[in-house]
């Protein structure tokens, strides 16, 4: 049985389609993440897998409950940490647990010993008496995530977890996050804004836009869906032909050269003609043989830059149409000259990272059609 099960899901208000048309399912013991703009449908979403919000259309279990037909049985199959954090100061990290065990009434003489477990899960034993208000932002996080557990839930729904949270705390709060899905072995869902969160944590990442899935997969499956590494050469100018219209710094030796080259993907002349981008699959395993290649035909490398697809890349690309959009009409240039191999220059762009986006919306260009 899946941990989640998703069906043709759909949600409306008033005429705005927040989530449409989902089919997806989460397995047993996975983390799964939830990314996407402000609006995208994510809360929607969740709201209506917490059984808190009644679907318009399409259907959604939780650890083989239906959200519309078994809410009680959904409820106490999932935990929820919130992103407003809903403790006592006052009371004790254990009293708080213990408030909580009692409101969901859990058997007495199981709740000394699963607060103990929890506590111990989230690295609180050693301050389990003292009171929520001497606590630290990451602690209390903490706290809410064995809160979240206490019930021994199938399924654990985090939302922003690492929120608000300094650098060092939000790694620390990831280490929990990971000991916890292995050592409870619970079903993790996180929604996140944070995309190294998502990167770092889930072994899948479903990219929510517009009410729909826009990608899901693993997150190194969804970098290499971008079409491989780009390692940027720079290289000297003789001032001579630099700037010169239908000129390249870039000898035409060394793009002959890579157009025999089979572990050469594509490549495009860029930057004011004086520097090559080349596309591979393997930037660093490549380096020294495109080292070799310009030695050969003479070319001075001033400056050589690996450029690794980031989750951020598949993130924008896939979640701002009117940038993408955009990028598209500069990329073709790029695709283009890269398509035909004949040494010709591209326009130019403007900095480092306008390259790197015209190559991801290049790719997917491709994709697409
Ligand atoms: N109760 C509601 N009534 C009307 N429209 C709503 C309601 N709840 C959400 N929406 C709309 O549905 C769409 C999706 O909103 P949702 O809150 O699910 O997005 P989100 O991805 O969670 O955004 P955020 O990351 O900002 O929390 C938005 O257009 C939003 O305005």
């Amino acid at each position: 049985m899946d941990a989640i099960h998703v069906d043709g899901l759909t949600k409306e208000f008033d005429g705005v389609t927040a989530v449409d048309d989902l089919s997806f399912t989460v397995e047993r013991g996975e983390l799964f993440g939830l990314l996407g703009p402000n609006g995208a449908g994510k809360s929607t979403l969740i709201n209506m897998l917490v059984a808190l919000l009644p679907p318009s259309s399409g259907t959604a279990s939780v650890n083989g409950h239906d959200v519309r037909s078994e809410k009680g049985a959904v409820r106490s199959s999932l935990g929820i940490v919130f992103q407003e954090p809903a403790l006592d100061e006052e009371l004790t990290g254990a009293e708080n647990l213990a408030f909580h065990s009692r409101l969901y009434g859990q058997a007495r003489s199981d709740r000394a010993d699963r607060i103990d477990e929890v506590l111990g899960l989230v690295g609180l034993s050693a301050v389990r008496d003292d009171p929520v208000g001497t606590y630290s932002g990451g602690m209390k996080r903490r706290l809410e995530i064995a809160r979240g557990l206490l019930h021994e839930p199938a399924v654990l729904f985090l939302d922003e977890p690492t929120v608000g949270l300094d650098a060092r705390t939000r790694r620390d709060t990831w280490e929990y996050i990971e000991q916890l899905n292995e050592a409870a072995g619970v079903s993790i869902v996180l929604t996140t804004h944070y995309i190294e969160e998502a990167d770092r944590l889930c072994d899948r990442v479903a990219i929510v836009d517009d009410g729909d899935i826009v990608a899901i997969d693993a997150p190194a499956a969804l970098k290499e869906s971008l079409g491989g590494d780009v390692v940027a050469l720079e290289f000297a100018s003789d001032g001579a032909e630099a700037g010169t219209e239908g000129q390249s710094d870039v000898p035409s030796a060394l793009l002959d050269r890579l157009d025999d080259r089979a572990w050469c993907r594509d490549y495009a002349v860029a930057d004011g003609r004086s520097g090559v981008h080349v596309t591979v699959d393997d930037g660093d395993a490549r380096i020294a043989a495109l080292v070799r290649l310009a030695d050969e035909t003479g070319a001075g490398i001033t400056s050589i830059d690996l450029r690794e697809p980031t989750l951020e890349n598949v993130f924008l690309e896939l979640t701002d149409r009117d940038r993408a959009a955009a990028g598209a009409g500069r990329s073709r240039g790029l695709a283009a000259l890269g398509g035909t191999r004949s040494g010709s220059t591209a326009t130019g762009t403007e900095s480092r990272a306008d390259v790197h986006d015209d190559r991801s919306s290049a790719v997917s260009t491709e994709d697409r059609s």
